[in-house]
C-alpha cells in the first residue's frame, strides 16, 4: 500500500473542517482561546496626550539654560491641569498625566531645579520631548486582534487596554483519548511482569490542554474488540476521538476493524513519516478519528502535525508549526520515501546557535525527547545534508509546550 504525503494527509484531514460556534467568555478566563471575531479598540491609547516623565510641562522655547521658569499647578496620572500654560509658565507634571494646553514639552526634573514655584531649567528641551500623542498605541475603531488569533499575555494585555472584559471566542474542540493495549496501565497504577505504564494518554490530554480543546481521557483498553468499541462509544459527542496503539499491522492492532463495524470510514491510514507511518484518519458519524501509533515520541509528534492543525481548525486558527532554519553542525545521510523528525539539540557553534542530531532517533524514548530542543524536518528523498547546510527546524519548547 502506498504511502500518503505528511501534506497531502494533512490537507485532507482539514478538507471541510469548520470552527464550532461560539462562546461568550470573561478576558480574565480566555487564555489559550482563539478569538472568534476581530477585537477592534473602543477607544484612543492614550486618549489624550500624555507624559511620558516626572517633571515640567514647558513650551520648549522658554527652555534655554538657566532661564527660570514659574510653576503654576500641578498635573498628575488621573488629575489634569485645567489652565493653559503661557509664556515663561510650568507645570509640575507626573508620568501618564494629560499634557496641560499650551506645553509642547517635558523637562524631566532631574534637568531642573526647585526653589519653591521658581523652577529654573539646567537643560534645553527640544519640541515634542517626552510627549506621547493622543492615539499613539491605537486608535478608536482600529482592528488589533483579527479573528482565529489566539489568547496569549500579549494578547490580553492589548485586549483590556482596548476595553473589553468579556470576548467572544470559538467553542473548545472536545478531544476524546483512547488509550489501547493489554500492556497498559494508567500512571501510578502497579504494572504486571508484561506491563508497562501508559504515558500517551495523559501527554495527549496535556497537549489538547494546551491547544485550546477539552480532552477526555477514556483511559485504557484492552486489545480486544468489543472491549474498543465500547470504550468508544465514550466519545460519541466528541468532535475528534483520538485512538492511540493498534494503528500497526499485527495480530492485535485491532483499532480499524472494530471502529469499522461501527461505522468508521477511513480517509488515510499510513503516511510517508518518520516515526509515524501507521497514522490513521477518518470519520465516525460527525466525530474526527485519529489514530496514532503507540510508540511514544511517534504519539506526540503525529499529534503535533496532525491533531494540533486539527483542533486549531476547529477553532478558527492556524495550527501549523512555525518553522525556522538552522544549520547543521554536522552531516546527515539522504532520506528515504518518508518525511523525517529527528529529535535533535540546539548547540552553540562560534556564536551562532546550529542543530545536532540525537544519537538514538528509536521512537519510544522518551527522556531522549525530554532532553532534545527541536526536531529538524527533512522532507522525503532529500539528498545528504552536510556540516552547515540549513535545515527546516521546529522548536520544541514552543511546539510542545
Ligand atoms: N511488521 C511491522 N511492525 C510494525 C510496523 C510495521 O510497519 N510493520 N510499524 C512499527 C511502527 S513504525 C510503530 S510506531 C508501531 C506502531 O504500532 P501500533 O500503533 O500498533 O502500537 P502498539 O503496537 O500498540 O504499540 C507500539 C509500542 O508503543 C507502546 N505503547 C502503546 N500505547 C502506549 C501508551 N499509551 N503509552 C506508552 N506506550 C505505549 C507499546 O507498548 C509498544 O511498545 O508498530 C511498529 N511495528
Ligand atoms: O511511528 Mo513508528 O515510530 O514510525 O516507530
Amino acid at each position: 500500500m502506498s504511502l500518503i504525503s505528511v501534506e497531502d494527509a494533512v490537507a485532507r484531514m482539514l478538507a471541510g473542517v469548520t470552527r464550532r460556534g461560539e462562546d461568550t467568555v470573561p478576558l480574565a478566563k480566555a487564555r489559550g482561546r482563539v478569538l472568534a471575531c476581530d477585537l477592534s479598540a473602543k477607544r484612543n491609547q492614550p486618549p489624550f496626550r500624555a507624559s511620558a516623565m516626572d517633571g515640567y510641562a514647558v513650551r520648549a522655547e522658554d527652555t534655554a539654560a538657566g532661564a527660570v521658569l514659574r510653576q503654576i499647578g500641578e498635573a498628575r496620572a488621573g488629575s489634569h491641569f485645567s489652565g493653559t500654560i503661557g509664556t515663561g509658565e510650568t507645570v509640575r507634571i507626573f508620568t501618564g498625566a494629560p499634557v496641560p494646553a499650551g506645553a509642547n514639552a517635558i523637562l524631566i526634573q532631574e534637568n531642573a531645579r526647585a526653589d519653591g514655584e521658581c523652577i529654573e531649567v539646567l537643560e534645553p528641551v527640544a519640541a515634542g520631548r517626552h510627549i506621547r500623542a493622543a492615539a499613539f498605541d491605537f486608535r478608536e475603531g482600529e482592528t488589533l486582534l483579527p479573528a482565529g488569533r489566539r489568547i496569549g499575555t500579549r494578547e490580553t494585555a492589548l485586549a483590556a487596554a482596548m476595553n473589553h472584559a468579556v470576548i467572544a471566542v470559538a467553542q473548545r474542540p472536545i478531544v476524546a483519548i483512547l488509550s489501547t493495549g493489554d500492556e497498559l496501565v494508567e500512571p501510578g497504577e502497579e504494572p504486571g511482569p508484561d506491563q508497562i505504564v501508559s504515558s500517551n494518554g495523559m501527554a495527549i490530554a496535556a497537549m489538547v490542554a494546551a491547544c485550546g480543546g477539552v480532552a477526555r481521557d477514556l483511559g485504557v483498553v484492552i486489545d480486544d474488540k468489543q472491549a474498543i468499541v465500547d470504550a468508544a462509544a465514550g466519545a460519541k459527542d466528541a468532535d475528534i476521538l483520538v485512538v492511540i496503539g493498534g494503528a500497526s499491522v499485527g495480530d492485535h492492532d485491532l483499532v480499524q476493524p472494530a471502529l469499522s463495524e461501527k461505522g468508521l470510514k477511513v480517509d488515510f491510514w499510513r503516511v510517508a513519516m518518520r516515526p509515524g507511518k501507521p497514522v490513521m484518519f477518518g470519520t465516525l458519524g460527525r466525530t474526527r478519528v485519529l489514530g496514532l501509533p503507540g510508540n511514544p515520541v511517534s504519539a506526540l509528534i503525529c499529534a503535533l502535525v496532525f491533531l494540533k492543525p486539527l483542533i486549531a481548525a476547529m477553532q478558527g486558527a492556524e495550527g501549523t508549526e512555525q518553522t525556522r532554519l538552522l544549520p547543521l553542525a554536522a552531516a546527515l545521510p539522504e532520506v528515504g520515501d518518508r518525511q523525517q523528525y529527528l529529535r535533535a539539540r540546539f548547540i552553540d557553534c562560534l556564536g551562532r546557535t546550529a542543530v545536532t542530531v540525537a544519537d538514538d532517533q528509536d521512537s519510544s524514548l522518551l527522556a531522549t525527547l525530554a532532553r532534545c530542543d527541536a526536531l529538524i524536518i527533512r522532507p522525503p528523498f532529500a539528498p545528504e545534508a552536510k556540516a552547515g547546510d540549513v535545515v527546516s527546524v521546529i522548536d520544541l519548547a514552543q511546539a510542545l509546550s
